[in-house]
């Protein structure tokens, strides 16, 4: 019998953690995070068969009656922010050097200070918070339900309000700050590079610097790349990252021994879920090694797969451009007799990308992610309904992630250098399995295969990643300067937050079978269950 892709449950999370592992370099992994499943039993994730069952479930005695406080003030403490002060104690806050009211370029020597003006009522609050969830779920069988409890009673769930503060933790003229981008390339990484060093600029900081080609830059010590306004006033014309980004590296300790003897104190770090995990651990091994270090995150992920945030930067883009190869592919089929189009785009374990691009173009058939079992053979299988759709409407439009259907696909147990599994092409085995399919049948089908991944992740962003690249840019500096540290920035229900690392990347974010955006996608292609 064939095999299909691991059923997934409306109250399960999909499919692997691609950093649940012990990475080769970082010795042991992150899992942190408690997950709330609908039966009030709280568990660090729902993933596989295998992590479910390795996973101590906490239960919530919901007899007792100060469960939802204890549940509140619980969350409080998973979601504080990691502060100096929790190390130094007798650290010394000093008026923000952050003034909108300045208007003059700082040139000269800041021996007597920068302007301040603590009047201004643009100063974020320490206190002030965002809330999480703002849905009240009245039934746990709501589409895309979250509950803590089988009454899904409302729990307040809040999180840190981003921006800058009316006191910070370092001298702009001590601080050498220092920006890394590692893993994949995506669009916006040139704004957020640009975001932080102005912003950077108008606290009073001088020494900015580039590492170049992401966490490898601190272990082969290549040349910094010195940062200014003037340096990066165009770079988000164009896509890329101008420091040049990589897989794989030294360990965090040898990061932290290069940090220490560049002078680093403040390190922002431009990454996915390994990145961020990387920069959860060089923030602890700072601490261990008492520094005076701001280590600060900004989300880089195209699959959109980091946990919590409305999307990360680069997102928007990628469907935009998505959507344009959608749309050949529509064309070719279309033009064809019998035409197939099929379209491959990213998404290792979520299919964020296929699923809004689907929905944007309105031109797919078909849309396979990895979150969703299918089979290919069969009554139900992907292949008949090709053959009634080229039998009905006379072409056919399929678009599939990446990771979808990873168990049609020989394992090769490859990882690449940052340990991620090295997927198989399942764009190309589903193009040869239509053409066998259409060959037995003895029905001519003609199908056009086009993989437009690189493409897309080489683009600049577009006007809307651009807005979200400058204001998480702009927040990552004020972050650090906060004195926040081991912290990432994101975006929640349209306002900006800290969040502490750990609790964003315990296992990657995927899309919800059960959410209401994945039954548009259904609604939009009138595709089938293929199970
Ligand atoms: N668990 C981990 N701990 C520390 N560093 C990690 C971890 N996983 C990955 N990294 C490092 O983070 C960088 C980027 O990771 P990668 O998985 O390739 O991309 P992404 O950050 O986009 O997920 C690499 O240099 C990798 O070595
Ligand atoms: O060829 P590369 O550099 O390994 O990149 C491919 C991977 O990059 C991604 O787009 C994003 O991965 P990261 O977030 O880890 O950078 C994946 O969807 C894809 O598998
Ligand atoms: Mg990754």
């Amino acid at each position: 019998m064939e095999s299909i892709s691991p059923a997934i449950g409306s109250t399960l999370l999909p499919p692997a953690k691609s950093h649940d592992r012990t990475h080769p370099l970082f010795g042991s992994s992150l899992t942190t995070s408690r997950r709330i499943n609908l039966n009030g039993i709280c568990r660090k994730s729902r993933i596989s068969a295998e992590q479910k069952a390795s996973t101590a479930a906490v239960a919530i005695d919901f007899t007792d009656p100060d469960w939802k406080s204890n549940y509140e003030s619980d969350f409080e403490s998973r979601f504080n922010i990691p502060h100096l002060t929790d190390v130094f104690e007798d650290a010394v806050p000093f008026p923000s050097t952050f003034c909108l009211k300045m208007r003059t370029p700082i040139t000269e020597d800041i021996a007597d200070g920068y302007p301040s003006d603590e009047n201004w009522h643009g100063y974020i609050n320490n206190d002030d918070r965002v809330l999480l969830k703002v849905i009240r779920f009245s039934s746990p069988t709501s589409a895309g339900a979250e509950c803590i409890d089988p009454d899904c009673t409302w729990v307040e769930q809040w999180v840190h309000r981003a921006g800058p503060r009316k006191k910070i933790y370092f001298k702009p003229e001590n601080v050498k700050a220092a920006i890394v981008t590692c893993g994949g390339l995506c669009p916006g990484l040139n704004d957020v590079i640009r975001q932080i060093v102005i912003t950077l600029e108008i606290y009073g900081v001088k020494k900015i610097v580039g590492i170049p080609f992401g966490y490898r830059g601190f272990g082969d010590e290549l040349a910094e790349m010195p940062l200014s306004r003037k340096v990066v006033q165009n770079v988000h014309l164009s896509g890329g990252s101008l420091l040049g980004v990589s897989r794989g590296g030294p360990t965090v300790s040898e990061i932290v021994d290069s940090m220490q003897e560049r002078g680093i104190s403040m390190l922002f770090v431009l990454g996915g879920n390994g990145t961020h995990a990387g920069a959860n651990a060089i923030h602890t091994e700072c601490r261990k090694r008492r520094l005076k270090v701001a280590v600060v995150g900004v989300p880089k992920t195209i699959d959109n797969d980091i946990l919590l945030m409305d999307k990360t930067f680069g997102f928007d883009t990628a469907v935009e451009e998505a959507q344009r190869a959608i749309n050949s592919a529509y064309i070719e089929a279309h033009s064809a007799y019998r035409g197939i189009g099929i379209v491959k785009l990213m998404g290792r374990s979520s299919g964020f990308i296929a699923m809004q691009a689907s929905l944007a173009s309105g031109q797919v058939d078909i849309c396979l992610i990895p979150e969703v079992a299918f089979h290919l053979h069969g009554p139900h299988g992907v292949l008949g309904h090709l053959k009634y759709l080229l039998e009905t409407k006379g072409s056919a439009v399929l678009c599939l992630a990446e990771g979808a259907g990873q168990n049609f696909l020989e394992k090769t147990n490859a990882k690449d250098a940052s340990g991620n599994i090295v997927l198989g092409d399942i764009g190309v085995h589903i193009q040869q399995e239509i053409k066998k399919y259409f060959k037995a049948l003895g029905a001519p089908a003609d199908v056009k295969y086009i993989d437009p991944t690189y493409m897309i992740r080489a683009c600049r962003a577009n006007a809307s990643d651009g807005i979200l690249c400058t204001v998480l840019g702009q927040n990552a500096v004020h972050g650090a300067f906060a004195g926040y540290s081991g912290i990432t920035v994101g975006i929640c229900n349209t306002h900006y937050v800290y969040l502490p690392i750990p609790e964003v990347i315990s296992y990657p974010r995927a899309v919800d079978p059960n959410s209401r955006m994945w039954h548009r996608c259904l609604t939009s292609t009138g595709q089938p269950d293929f199970i």
